[in-house]
């Protein structure tokens, strides 16, 4: 038996689901947004009862030369999770968790089921779902694995404002799960938790959001618990230096030819002091990152996507966008090309007992290689931030997250089988 014979491709309908939208119509609405409409105008329609708009239907391939969840579009729900390898277990059974991981996340993805399903997305397409896994600086002992492991996963030095717990930290094993559909995402994240079985137990989780897919007749950047535009400035995939900057080369030789097609994510739980970011004014608030919050676009004008002009001064003869605005620190043309490709979740973990909610940014951010992205970009940031009295890094881990799978290949199958 193969393995998708164990699980039940057809279960949750995704062609009758995609018929039955067919049947009540599909309209183009004047954004280009493609929805399932019936007669009555509700979405699903009474008479198709299961139908799906195209947020529902939407699915992401998981074979290709990357793992999905890097370039894929930002998902309204997200799950972060760390394993630890459970104790005697090595390659062997790190291996077969991985083939069991990528044969759940290719059927999930696709619309289907696992077999002995909990019909949690039952009545759910894919609703883009992503599920990306990566391998972190432990692993590589736990499986005798040393030799292959890149230098490009050396501990990340520690940042003055560092105010890490190693306990929601690093870990042998990350999935990154990402849905427009938050029982979707549960559904996934629950499969691949049982698939885990006696190999591996949860390390840590985390559990994000951004806005709803769809809710915006114009697909717009998305704004932050601070309220600011935020992911204008990055790198895109039409860029000339885009692959270079964010994913290894095929051809890599070495300790890391293994992560040919792959790219390395750093996670960051970033607390907001909400409370106190708050109390500024909305002045102050846009001189901390150089940009208007109504719109994003720099200080110095014009629109979002109008380049800041770093060199532009006020009639005060101070710099309209300030020295240590975050926008400007963190640029490329500030740090020696040095970028990134940031594709976080908000988070929000309840209330403190001060009554200052537990949220913030679950920046996780994308590059070829930490030390050309990340590194560089965060201790300029260390140095003289505007934004660092607001906010606070409770959590970080690095991982290493292999190329895509092949068909008939399994994700990270290249290091464990190579
Ligand atoms: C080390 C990398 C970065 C961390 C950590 C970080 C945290 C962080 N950022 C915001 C809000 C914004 N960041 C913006 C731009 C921006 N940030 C980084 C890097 C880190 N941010 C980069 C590389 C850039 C792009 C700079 C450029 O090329 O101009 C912006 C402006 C809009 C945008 O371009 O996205 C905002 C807003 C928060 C709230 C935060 C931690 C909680
Ligand atoms: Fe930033």
């Amino acid at each position: 038996m193969t393995d998708s014979d164990t699980h039940d491709i057809s279960r949750r309908r995704l062609l009758g689901t995609a018929g039955a939208a067919g049947a009540a119509g599909l309209v183009t609405g004047a954004a280009g947004i493609t929805a399932a409409v019936s007669e009555d105008g509700s979405a699903n329609g009474s008479g198709a009862p299961g139908a799906l708009t195209s947020v529902g239907a939407t699915a992401v391939a998981f074979h290709g030369r990357h793992q999905s969840g890097i370039t894929t579009p930002l998902q309204s729900r997200g799950h972060l999770v760390a394993f630890d390898l459970a104790p005697g277990a090595g390659r062997k059974e790190a291996a077969a968790l991985l083939r069991r991981w990528s044969a759940t996340a290719r059927t999930l993805m696709a619309g289907g089921a696992p077999a002995e399903d909990t019909d949690v997305a039952r009545d759910a397409g894919p609703s883009s779902l992503t599920v990306t896994f990566g391998f972190g600086r432990t692993f590589f002992d736990r499986t005798g694995l040393a030799a292959r492991r890149p230098s490009q996963l050396d501990p990340l030095p520690a940042f003055s404002s560092d105010a890490l717990d190693p306990k929601r930290s690093e870990g042998d094993l990350w999935v990154q799960v990402g849905a427009d559909d938050s029982l979707v995402a549960f559904h996934a994240l629950r499969a691949l938790q049982k698939d885990a079985g006696g190999a591996a137990r949860v390390r840590w989780q985390m559990n994000g959001f951004n806005r709803s897919a769809g809710a915006t007749a114009r697909p717009m950047t998305s704004r932050n618990l601070m309220g600011q535009v935020d992911g204008t400035n990055n790198p895109r995939p039409s860029d000339p230096d885009f692959d270079r900057r964010v994913f290894v080369p095929e051809g890599a030789s070495g300790p890391q030819a293994w992560m040919a097609g792959g790219s390395y994510a750093v996670v960051r739980r970033i607390r907001m002091l909400l409370d106190d970011w708050e109390g500024l004014s909305r002045e102050k608030q846009e001189r901390v990152i150089g940009r208007r919050k109504s719109d994003g676009a720099p200080l110095t004008g014009d629109t979002e996507t109008t380049p800041l002009k770093l060199d532009e001064r006020g009639p005060d003869g101070k710099p309209v966008i300030p020295v240590n605005a975050h926008a400007r620190i963190s640029a490329p043309e500030q740090n020696a090309g040095a970028a990134m490709l940031r594709r976080p979740f908000s988070f929000h973990d309840g209330i403190g007992a001060d009554g200052v909610p537990d949220a913030g940014l679950l920046f996780v951010c994308w590059q070829a290689d930490p030390l050309r992205g990340f590194v560089p970009v965060q201790r300029k940031l260390d140095r003289g931030d505007a934004l660092s009295p607001f906010i606070r890094h409770e959590a970080s881990g690095l991982f290493a997250v292999p190329g895509g799978a092949a068909e008939g290949e399994y994700v990270g199958q290249r290091l464990l089988e190579g």
